[in-house]
């Protein structure tokens, strides 16, 4: 199936001169959740803006579903719908009627029945009749939700859509962009929370200054790049590595106190840590404790944006 959103050499430099995005190829697959990550300023909002019409690139193109956005701004914007940061909704108004009237801005014909599924799925349907200012956080983020959805579009960008909310709330956050995603809607998410993308995300996409320096299958990204570590606090100290384990990933530290193990995923099938417990069984190594940690999308992450820095 062809890709649902495509750019290719999109850029953007701003009045002033500053390049926002510098020539960025990227392919959207349809129906996926894909998680944009980058640093401060990376460019994030940018391209969102950008696909969404509300930034003016000054190169490349952007095609959702064969369509050219560029040219077909209206066509494609009712394709598209945006979570935008910040609460930017008018706090006097009524939930129906604010993600109603948010239908309307992109020329659909009323629709009740929408609303109404659009509100029970995000369970804001007992609200419905609320002002705004009267939900808490997690309502009101909800509600810019339900308002990107009110035109049913077949995209939906989510910038930063936890961000400042507390543990719980996220979670739920997670489960409703994982439920949006299984009734068909593509989702783009960006976010400052690794954790997230590692939670949620089929691919990802790393951008740093403008450019994208990497995309993944997000398995792939934590198989290729993930490493396994392991500390084994030993019984006795040790002055050197015996030369029986010369072969193995390993070093010496706190004087010898303890072995600490690093190995990438790649090469875990030959050297990997349940072997290394047995080869220590075998020499006579005692160890009183064991802490083994796999390296997670973050450790990745803080990697690749420093070697690209
Ligand atoms: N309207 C503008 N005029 C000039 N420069 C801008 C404008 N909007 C953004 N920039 C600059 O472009 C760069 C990219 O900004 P952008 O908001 O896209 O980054 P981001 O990755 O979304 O960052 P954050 O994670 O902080 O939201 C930044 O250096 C920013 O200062």
């Amino acid at each position: 199936m062809p890709p649902i959103l495509v750019l290719s050499g999109l850029s953007k430099t701003y009045a002033g001169g500053h390049v926002a995005l510098d020539s960025v190829d990227l392919e959207i697959r349809r129906g996926e959740i894909f998680a944009l990550l980058g640093p401060n300023g990376a460019g994030k909002t940018t391209l969102i803006g950008a696909v969404c019409g509300l930034v003016r690139p000054t190169g490349g193109t952007i095609t959702v579903d064969g369509v050219d956005a560029i040219r077909e701004p209206r066509q494609v914007r009712a394709r598209i719908g945006l979570v935008p940061q910040e609460l930017s909704t008018d706090m006097f108004e009524h939930v129906a009627h604010t993600v109603g009237f948010s239908r309307g801005l992109f020329g659909k014909r009323r629709d009740d029945a929408v609303v109404e599924r659009v509100l029970r799925s995000l369970s804001l349907w007992d609200k419905r009749d609320a002002k705004i200012m009267e939900l808490s956080g997690g309502m009101k983020r909800r509600v810019l939700i339900a308002k990107a959805l009110a035109h049913e579009p077949d995209i939906l960008f989510l910038d930063e859509p936890t961000a400042g909310v507390d543990v719980e709330l996220r979670r739920d956050m997670w489960k409703l962009i994982g439920a949006l995603r299984d009734s068909g809607v593509t989702i783009i998410l960006t976010t400052h929370y690794i954790e997230e993308a590692e939670e949620m995300a089929d691919r990802i996409g790393v951008i740093d200054k403008g450019r994208i320096i990497l995309v993944e299958e997000k398995q792939t990204l934590l198989a290729k790049l993930g490493r396994t570590e392991a500390r084994f606090t030993l019984a006795a100290p040790m002055t050197a590595l015996p030369a029986d384990l010369a072969d193995w990933p390993l070093a010496l530290e706190d004087d010898g106190g303890t072995l600490r193990y690093t190995i990438t995923a790649a090469e875990t099938e030959t050297r990997g840590l349940a072997a290394l417990v047995r080869r220590l069984d075998a020499l006579g190594v005692d160890y009183r404790t064991l802490d083994a940690r796999r390296s997670s999308l973050e450790d990745i992450f803080v990697d690749l944006v420093e070697k690209g820095a």
